[in-house]
């Protein structure tokens, strides 16, 4: 028989991340043996998944377990398993190229975590290509559970590897590293068992070191509550989350109706898409009956709940569902939905018992139960109770619940209200809360632009319509004590009714290109003016970041609709532009275009500066005297 052994050349990116692992990374090199052992544990449970349905595996009366071997005087340390294995054309491929997620995440990222913390390289792996940190030659044997025969791989990292055809190997693959020089303490047994002791002690398989099972493999949700300890859940965490702090939450529960679950959920202390490292991929794993069914997947859970670490186990699960198969299968849309309600129910127990604590949690991951509340209608009464917001009865930076807000309410208020402003000051400063302020009514402070999606989306939160305070139909009956105000005194500093009905005709008619409709508000109190949406969904926040995504997408300004300008007869302004309207009606004009802009400004929406700009120092120039 003759040996073919051919040669190739690694992938560009490939030859990139290797030197950056093999000159760069050494001060990280443990994760080298991390990162084989998580290989050899994936592949083993790749195997026992796929062996639950074929027929015949080659090799399958071979146990699976994970072996490390170690030669002080050659400097070497091999690093077994009895998994799936790879044919050699998977040789190739998997073990030439970095088409998969984890080392193509690491090598964008790189250099904004190297500014960052060198510690979060971490978080993303390098993956096999770590066998480089500590080595100056590699040779990987495997032979593939298809039974296929077996290939030796070998490579110095250098740029080339060569694939030659191996007989007489067993299933799985068998990684043997020959040590740089100033790494020959890898082949030391007591320094390899201190990091698996570190990084790996709960991988599920057998980790035998020079034939000794040097971690415990036990499932360790399945286990009593009460008998596992508070480290070994924070070690249990590290090893599933690939995490290096501890984590700021932990939900361990198990249910035996409607199903059988046993779930362990983590919620980390940072948000590394805050970091900018992009989208985060899911971190739970879907276990049926302690074997691995689904890894970090995006079935288990919705997909705004992907910043959780853990493990969900369910024994009715079907052991030989395929991974396509998890995607629309009806048990697993259930689980989703139990699991999920029981940890946003979770979350809310721990905000009542801690609300310091739950308000940290927010900041960083309130993000997520947003997105969770804009796209997911299924959920949306138990991410109500857990939205904060600030408002006007909160202290600045001191978020409060919707549920808060209720209690606050007085008898006779239906709705709870909203405005959206790029800061507290600006709300505070703004015509909208103007009435809200004088009747002491709270509302709620809507800081980020996503809040009136939110908000929108949510409709209403426990029987109260939640609604935009720059609605046209914002309706807030008058108090006895209002009415009889704005009869008597107030009623003289008002403008009277004919010249109040004659400059709401002017201005509809002067202003028709810009507004829908000009209107006598009920509820300014100091502003000369100010603009209301008589479209009930949209708010002027919302409408504003569509339009500044169509400018994005090349789609062009417009496709605003035109807003209602409310105008205050009490306001000096007002009551002098129609005086002025009479003796003057273009500089009037001017003055009305005037204030029209200044309350789209208000509303945090686009005027043209250029045309504004212009206007205005024609209107300073009357005021200077000229
Ligand atoms: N011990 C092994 N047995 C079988 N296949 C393996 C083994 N080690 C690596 N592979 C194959 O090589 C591929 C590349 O491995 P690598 O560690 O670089 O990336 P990964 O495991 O896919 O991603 P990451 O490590 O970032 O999760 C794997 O996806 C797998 O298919």
């Amino acid at each position: 028989m003759t040996t073919k052994t051919t040669t190739h050349e690694f992938q560009a990116e490939t030859k990139k991340l290797l030197d950056i692992v093999i000159n760069s990374l050494y001060t990280e090199r443990d994760v080298f043996i991390r990162e084989l052992i998580s290989n050899a544990s994936d592949a083993l449970e790749k195997y026992r998944h796929e062996s639950l349905t074929a027929d015949e595996p080659f090799d399958g009366h071979v146990p699976l377990e994970i072996t490390i071997a170690l030669d002080e005087k050659e400097h070497t340390i091999t690093i077994a398993d009895t998994g799936i294995g790879m044919n050699r054309s998977e040789l190739e491929h998997n073990l030439g190229t970095i088409a998969h997620s984890g080392s193509n995440t690491f090598l964008t990222h790189l250099a904004e975590a190297a500014k960052k913390d060198v510690s979060l390289i971490g978080q993303f792996g390098v993956g096999f290509y770590a066998a480089f940190m500590a080595g100056k030659k590699v040779r990987v044997q495997s032979r593939s559970w298809d039974g296929s025969e077996g290939h030796e791989w070998v490579s110095d990292g250098s740029g080339t590897f060569s694939i030659t055809e191996m007989e007489g190997l067993r299933r799985g693959t068998k990684i043997i590293i020959d040590l740089k020089e100033d790494a020959h303490d890898y082949a030391q047994k007591w320094m390899v068992e201190s990091i698996i002791k570190r990084y790996s002690s709960f991988v599920p398989f057998p980790i035998k070191l020079e034939g000794e099972t040097v971690n415990t493999v036990q499932a360790i949700w399945t286990r009593n509550r009460s008998d596992i300890t508070e480290e070994e859940y924070t070690e249990f965490y590290k090893f599933v989350g690939n995490a290096s702090d501890e984590p700021a939450y932990r939900l361990h529960f198990s249910a035996d109706a409607p199903l059988m679950i046993n779930a362990l959920l983590f919620v980390p202390k940072e948000n590394f898409e805050m970091f900018g490292f992009g989208k985060m991929d899911p971190g739970v794993n879907l276990y049926c009956q302690r074997i691995l069914i689904d890894q970090h997947s995006k079935n288990i859970l919705p997909e705004w709940l992907r910043f959780l670490k853990g493990v969900v186990d369910s024994e009715d699960m079907p052991l030989n569902i395929s991974r396509q198969a998890l995607q629309d299968n009806a048990l697993v849309s259930k689980l989703r939905k139990v699991v999920t309600k029981r940890f946003l129910k979770y979350l809310d127990e721990e905000a009542k018992k801690d609300e310091e604590k739950y308000l940290e949690f927010w900041k960083t991951f309130g993000i997520f139960l947003k997105e969770g509340a804009t796209s997911d209608y299924e959920f949306q009464k138990e991410l109500g109770k857990l939205l904060r917001f600030e408002s006007s009865k909160s202290e600045a930076g001191k978020p409060v619940s919707l549920a808060d807000y209720v209690l606050r309410m007085s008898p006779e208020q239906e709705a709870i209200y909203y405005i959206n402003g790029p800061s507290r000051v600006a709300i505070e400063a703004g015509p909208y809360v103007e009435m809200f302020k004088k009747k002491g009514i709270e509302i709620i402070y809507t800081l980020e632009p996503i809040d009136d999606f939110v908000l929108s989306h949510l409709g209403e939160f426990d029987g109260k319509k939640l609604v935009s305070a720059d609605r046209a139909d914002l309706d807030i009956p008058q108090t006895e004590e209002e009415k009889s105000e704005e009869a008597g005194d107030a009623a003289d500093q008002k403008l009277d009714a004919d010249s109040t009905e004659t400059l709401v005709s002017w201005l509809k008619e002067t202003l028709k290109d810009q507004v829908k409709d000009v209107i006598v508000s009920k509820r300014l109190v100091d502003s000369p003016a100010m603009i209301v949406n008589p479209d009930g969904y949209m708010t002027s926040t919302m409408e504003r970041v569509l339009a500044a995504s169509r400018v994005e997408k090349g789609l062009g300004f417009g496709g605003d609709s035109k807003k209602n300008l409310e105008i205050n007869p009490k306001n000096a302004i007002i009551k002098r532009l129609a005086a002025l309207q009479k003796t003057d009606s273009a500089f009037a004009a001017d003055v009305a275009l005037q204030i029209y802009d200044n309350a789209m400004i208000q509303a945090g929406l686009v005027v043209d500066p250029l045309v504004m700009v212009e206007r205005n120092y024609k209107i300073l120039n009357r005021a200077l005297g000229e």
